[in-house]
């Protein structure tokens, strides 16, 4: 089990810096949907080349172009992608294809997926990498989160990994734990804490021990 940590309301100096920080205990840097809005695929860039070890996850949230999307994502350094659950099959299609030829991976956010298990499945038989059940931010605000999802797509998907977002805190990561995704992503349960290195810690502690 991967520990992901998701740059979202930072810029490209105050992430770097706060992956200095926990870089010993995470797995995976997300650029965060508002940063690459923010500031482009050269966020992706600049952490690749700060953290050539790590691998650096592009939140890129494609919903078309899936092919290019990756393309471009995969030149700036990205090793992962993600593609929305909602979008069209051409879409995921041939986000995959680009990221087989480019030794890269896919991973399809379930975010405002509303029949999940049907689409997980059809999802899954795409050959995706990952496929991660997320509450964002607005449905955070009323109190969901993704941790019953994660159990419905563990029943389903077959070939995928599994992965979960969204709100994730140290005090709810055993849950998480217990329903055994391939990644944790967590982002304002670390960026949001004053003592971000011993929450990342015991973080990445409470996975080890699974
Ligand atoms: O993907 C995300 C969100 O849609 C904003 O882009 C976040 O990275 C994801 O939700 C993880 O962040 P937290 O919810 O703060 O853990």
């Amino acid at each position: 089990m991967k520990l992901q940590l998701a740059l979202d309301l930072v810029n490209i100096p105050e992430g770097i810096a706060l992956v200095k920080e926990v870089q010993e205990y995470i797995d995976i840097v997300e650029i965060g949907t508002p940063i690459v809005i923010n500031e482009g695929l050269h966020a992706v860039k600049a952490m690749k080349d700060a953290f050539p070890d790590l691998e650096v996850l592009a939140d890129l949230k494609v919903m078309d172009a899936g092919g290019y999307e990756v393309m471009k994502a995969s030149e700036a350094g990205a090793d992962i992608v993600t593609v929305l659950g909602v979008s069209e099959d051409e879409t995921i299609r041939g986000a995959v294809e680009e990221a087989r030829k480019r030794n890269r991976k896919v991973l399809v956010d379930m975010i405002g997926v509303k029949d999940l298990e049907t689409r997980a499945r059809e999802v899954d038989a795409l050959g995706v990498d990952y496929i991660c059940v997320h509450t964002g931010y607005d449905l955070q605000a009323v109190g969901q989160n993704s941790f019953e999802d994660l159990r419905s797509i563990k029943r389903v998907v077959k070939h995928a990994k599994t992965a979960v977002a969204g709100g994730i805190k140290l005090d709810s990561l055993a849950e998480v734990v217990n329903a055994e995704p391939d990644i944790v992503i967590v982002g304002g349960g670390i960026t949001g804490e004053s003592d971000k290195r011993s929450v990342a810690r015991e973080m990445k502690q409470l996975i080890r021990q699974g």
